[in-house]
């Protein structure tokens, strides 16, 4: 698939002097395989191929005709990025992260993940596309019946991955999240905390190179708020790129990376180093 990035010009407001869009660019890849594999400094390098670009992007449900979801937004992220995405109750965070998974398109404009236009993409492109983002959301949505093991065994099952890799990788995962010792627990025998690290396993156990989270602390206390952001912070630094919707402006005022605001649809901030910025 070959699309001309050339007529993907976003704007990206209040972005520091300097920042620029890629340059046009004729690619003709697989999605998994024109996904960049990085080395990251603290602050990733604005520049090369976004791994995610919104152009010139409004969606309207039809139950709301005359109210745009998401309206006129433009925008790049670059690999290895760690995006805040916030706003207002209704703004449209949750329906720019479904559009990013194609479980929602748009009414106008165009998405690309890397190279690849989400418009033109064939149906069954679309699970490869998904496998290439991990997602983790507020409820956790986690398998009562399975263990913690199973759970993110589940994620490799499905995608048909062999049992040595299950063996190997799922362990090594929840090392990383610090469950290494709940293996054979089920989700109610864990706390808030220790379930979405048990979700955000299973996003990343196949190794994405993007990670999106809707209100990934929604659900949990300050404190255990801070080791999830923190656990985020560590993926990042491996190289993922990581896109956080969320409320909790202590957080985002204390973790300083850059904030995209959307306010009734419409991207209103764009800010390296960010703060949250609405009244709550
Ligand atoms: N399936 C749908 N059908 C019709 N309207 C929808 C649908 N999903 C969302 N909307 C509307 O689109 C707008 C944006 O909603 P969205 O869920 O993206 O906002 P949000 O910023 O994620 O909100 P929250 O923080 O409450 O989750 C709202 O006006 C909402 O009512």
């Amino acid at each position: 698939m070959t699309n001309d990035m050339s007529h993907a010009a976003p704007v990206r407001p209040q972005r520091r002097a300097g920042a620029h869009a890629a340059p046009p660019r004729q690619v003709t890849s697989q999605l998994s395989a024109s996904l960049p594999t990085l080395e990251i400094e603290d602050t990733p390098q604005q520049s090369g191929t976004p791994v995610i670009t919104f152009d010139h992007v409004t969606k309207v449900y039809p139950a709301q005709p005359n109210k745009p979801a998401l309206n006129d937004v433009s925008l790049q992220i670059f690999a290895g990025e760690f995006v805040f995405l916030v706003g207002h109750s209704g703004s449209g965070k949750t329906t720019f992260i479904r559009m990013l998974i194609r479980e929602v398109k748009p009414t106008q404009g165009h998405i690309y993940i890397a190279d690849e236009d989400l418009a033109n993409m064939r149906n069954w492109r679309v699970p490869y596309l998904r496998r290439n983002i991990g997602c983790v959301f507020q409820d956790f949505k986690l398998l009562p019946n399975k263990t913690v093991f199973e759970n993110v065994a589940f994620a490799l099952e499905v995608i048909g991955k062999s049992r040595h890799v299950i063996k190997t990788q799922v362990p090594e995962v929840l090392r990383l999240v610090g469950l290494q010792d709940k293996l054979n627990k089920r989700p109610d025998q864990l706390s808030g905390g220790e379930q979405q690290r048990v979700s955000i396993a299973r996003a990343i156990v196949n190794r994405p190179p993007i990670l999106i989270c809707d209100e990934p602390t929604g659900n949990l206390d300050p404190q255990t708020s801070r080791g999830i952001m923190d656990l985020l912070e560590r993926i990042n630094r491996t190289g993922t790129t990581v896109v956080v919707a969320t409320h909790d402006r202590e957080m985002v005022d204390n973790m300083r990376r850059r904030v995209i605001a959307l306010d009734r649809g419409n991207l209103t901030r764009d800010q390296d180093r960010g703060v949250y910025g609405f009244d709550v």
